[in-house]
């Protein structure tokens, strides 16, 4: 059986998680985002089973009780998790598997798969991080300050990264994400 890799994409809200992915799928065909559920309300636009499994919270709890999900956890009030069955069935079928998750979902998919390859994604200061959140018009005031306030905690984190990728230019960050996830599937490939 072939195996693929597993990818860890974390970083502060509003860092370019999601903008980066988007780029990176386009960029290396075997990759697969894995769907997160998520008790999140949807955000506009946002459309159940394209951007999230949007789950009531006894759905979710079913999910955790069954073992269904690999890792999950609360942030900024709701509860987020990484499906198991569809993550390992694209592991064993030689993909290159991403998770765009948080910090504290990070560690726990290092500990049930060592072999995973953690990046964190950094803004280029704060107060750019503060301004990307208000620009993409998303969140409520009270709700950036709560993510400015979780930004610093998993910025003292990053250290405990395999790698991390300031999102300032676009085309250069892509570049280095592109360039760190193939050279770990030509490691498997070879
Ligand atoms: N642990 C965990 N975190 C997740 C999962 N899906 C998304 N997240 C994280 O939850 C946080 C909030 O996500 P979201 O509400 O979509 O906000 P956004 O990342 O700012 O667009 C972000 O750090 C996501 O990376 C998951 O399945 N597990
Ligand atoms: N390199 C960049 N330069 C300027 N703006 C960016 C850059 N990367 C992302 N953005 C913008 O910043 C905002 C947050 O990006 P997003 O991908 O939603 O972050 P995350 O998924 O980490 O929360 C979006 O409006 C996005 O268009």
């Amino acid at each position: 059986m072939r195996h693929g890799n597993l990818f860890v994409i974390s970083g502060p809200s509003g860092a370019g998680k999601g903008t980066l992915v988007a780029r990176l799928v386009r960029e290396v065909p075997d990759a697969w985002v894995s769907m997160s559920v998520t008790t999140r309300a949807p955000r506009e636009g946002e459309v159940d089973g394209v951007h999230y499994r949007f789950a009531s919270s006894e759905e979710f709890q079913q999910l955790v009780a069954c073992d269904g999900l690999l890792e999950w956890a609360t942030y900024g009030g709701n509860c987020y998790g990484t499906p198991r069955a569809t993550v390992e069935e694209h592991i064993a079928r030689g993909d290159q598997v991403i998770l765009e998750i948080d910090v504290q979902g990070g560690f726990q998919v290092r500990e049930k798969f060592p072999a995973a390859h953690l990046v964190f994604i950094e803004p280029p200061s704060l107060d750019v991080l503060e301004a990307r959140l208000r620009g993409r018009g998303t969140e409520s005031d009270e709700a950036i300050a709560t993510r400015m306030e979780t930004a610093r905690v998993e910025l003292s984190r990053k250290m405990e990264y395999d790698i991390r990728l300031v999102n300032d230019d676009l085309d250069e960050a892509v570049r280095a994400l592109v360039g760190y996830v193939n050279e770990q599937a030509e490691k498997i490939r070879g």
